[in-house]
């Protein structure tokens, strides 16, 4: 048990671990992981979901082939080949990862345990973390086996306290587990564990109508599963622009059971099942009703949102400024506050200060705080304008900026024009017999300025990017759409026409 003292100690290993730069190659860096190596978005978050995705959609294709005139037929899905090289893929990046940080740099101590701030800049080794710092001890202690000696391994366990020049919270978030009788019977997941499970499940419940639920809503009904999403709104994914969450909760109400209005009261064992099998009961009950209908499922998926891990550092009790939702307060340059005040050489960045939960936010956030670190005398800022998502649903769907609502809201509706561009009024879409797809564009009416963008369809995350560059670089939306080629026949002259059909003042451009 020891004290160690180093220039830049670092709690989680997702988006904290590139702070390594080879600024440090000269100093001693300590990265605290409780869990897997690697953080959220490599081990059970953006990356291996995404990776579902796109086999769930071309299990899908023989729906849009029939469309077209092509007959095709999904034969059969294997999901263990498709976990298996998801996870072998994942797994060996984290593998590889952590065994870098932890054995080839002799200037970077990895602690693979849970730590908790104690005063200013100093860390207490408080334990061995949560399921996840089970699986990286078994792997560790695996790891050890295949090379590293026991005293190697228990120097590094022995680390007890670390007093850090500066100290970065990337502490991440988890799942929030709402207060259901049955929350905890074995075959409730959440996306923590729902894509290592071993068979394709025939039935699930989902719970929740945000950007997990109908990413995995989905992906399992993609693969063949039959899906019931549980929403307490009256629509899916309510903080989308209302006329695109309206048109989603429609399309997706075809692609699985949507139900509205409705909460899972409480998840029983199916005690009608025989010889063993194994299986869940939902209580599935309308707002203001009191009855409740069974539904049977194999799994039940809960992604009721996630809380930031600033208990888990113990950022309370370190003093640290919180908001009302648990986030680290921080000021514009990632500097954490307490007392209003900046503390002198501790950030915070990503989902543990962060109000979108996002990666690429959460990478933004990680490059303006190793350029402070490097260089506190001239600090830079993060920028939080013109932030982009995507949910990889079925169908997909993006956003940037403010919704026709918050446009309103924020310049008066007098001064927003709106316009909503059908992909299926576009050659592109009528190539792809499109009945789904729209790209609408916000903008101030008075000066052409671009407020938002949210689209629904086929490559929606990619198409939106455009409005994103000309929302960063100030372009306004008939310089957007006429200061520049767009190529014909493409899906992108949606984009185009969308912008086109604004009424906003029309500059020299042609
Ligand atoms: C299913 C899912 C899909 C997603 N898909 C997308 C997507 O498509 N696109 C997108 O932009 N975003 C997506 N996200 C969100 C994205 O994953 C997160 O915003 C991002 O990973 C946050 O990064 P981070 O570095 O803040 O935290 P993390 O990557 O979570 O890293 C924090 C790390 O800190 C560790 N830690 C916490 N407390 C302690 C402690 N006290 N001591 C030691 N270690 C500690 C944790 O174990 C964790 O490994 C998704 C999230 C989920 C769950
Ligand atoms: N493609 C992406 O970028 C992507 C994908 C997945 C996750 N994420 C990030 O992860 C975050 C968390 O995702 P999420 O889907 O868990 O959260 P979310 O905030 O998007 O959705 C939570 C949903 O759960 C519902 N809910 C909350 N409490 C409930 C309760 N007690 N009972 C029933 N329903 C309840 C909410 O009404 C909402 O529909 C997202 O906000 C997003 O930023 C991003």
């Amino acid at each position: 048990m020891s004290t160690i003292s180093v220039d830049l100690a670092i709690i989680g290993s997702g988006s904290g671990n590139s702070l390594v730069t080879p600024f440090w190659d000269d100093k001693r860096v300590a990265i605290a992981e409780q869990g897997v190596f690697g953080g959220t978005c490599l081990n059970v978050g953006c990356i291996p979901t995404k990776m579902y995705v796109r086999p769930a959609a071309l299990a899908r294709t023989p729906e849009e082939a029939a469309r077209l005139g092509v007959e095709m037929r999904t034969e059969s899905v294997d999901w263990r080949a498709i976990r298996d090289r998801i996870f072998s893929r994942i797994d060996a990046i984290s593998e590889a990862g952590e065994r870098y940080r932890a054995e080839e740099l002799d200037h970077v101590e990895l602690i693979s345990r849970r730590v908790r701030l104690d005063g200013p800049r100093a860390l207490v080794v408080d334990g061995p973390g949560g399921p996840d710092a089970r699986a990286a001890s078994e792997r560790d202690a695996s790891e050890r086996g295949a090379g590293e000696t026991g005293s190697d391994a228990d120097a590094r366990d022995a680390v007890a306290r670390v007093e850090a020049g500066q100290l970065v919270i990337a502490a991440g978030s988890r799942p929030v587990m709402p207060d259901i009788p049955g929350i905890d019977l074995p075959g409730v997941h959440t996306s923590d564990t729902v894509m290592r499970v071993d068979e394709l499940p025939a039935r699930v419940v989902v719970i929740g109508g945000g950007y997990i639920a109908c990413e995995f809503a989905a992906i399992f009904s993609g693969l063949g599963s039959q899906v019931v999403q549980v929403v307490r709104g009256d629509r899916l994914l309510r903080r989308l622009d209302d006329e695109i969450a309206g048109c989603f909760t429609a399309e997706a109400g075809r692609r699985w059971d949507v139900r509205l209005e409705c909460s899972v009261r409480a998840i029983r064992v199916d005690a009608a099942l025989a010889g063993g099998a194994s299986g869940l009961v939902a209580e599935v009950g309308r707002s203001g009703e009191t009855g409740t209908e069974a539904i049977r499922a194999d799994i039940v998926l809960v992604a009721t949102g996630r809380r930031p891990n600033s208990d888990l550092v113990g950022a309370a009790q370190a003093g640290l400024d919180l908001h009302d939702d648990g986030r680290i307060a921080v000021d514009e340059y990632q500097r954490v506050l307490s007392g209003g005040e900046p503390v002198e050489g501790v950030y915070a960045l990503g989902d543990v200060c962060s109000p979108f939960q996002l990666k690429h936010v959460a990478n933004h956030e990680a490059r303006v705080v190793a350029h402070n670190l490097e260089h506190p005398n001239e600090l830079r800022r993060s920028r939080h304008e013109a932030v982009p998502a995507a949910v990889f649903s079925d169908p997909e769907l993006a956003q940037v900026g403010l919704t026709e609502a918050e446009a309103a809201e924020s310049i008066g509706a007098e001064h927003v024009t709106a316009k909503v561009q059908r992909y299926g009024d576009t050659a592109y879409g009528w190539a792809m017999e499109d009945g789904t797809g729209v790209f609408k564009v916000v903008a101030d009416r008075r000066d052409g300025r671009i407020l938002g963008a949210h689209a629904m369809g086929y490559q929606a995350s990619n198409l939106i990017q455009v409005v994103v560059m000309a929302m960063s670089f100030g372009v306004d939306a008939h310089t957007a759409a006429r200061g520049q080629y767009w190529i014909h026949p493409a899906l992108m002259e949606v984009v185009e026409n969308a912008l086109l059909g604004l009424d906003v003042p029309r500059g020299d451009a042609l």
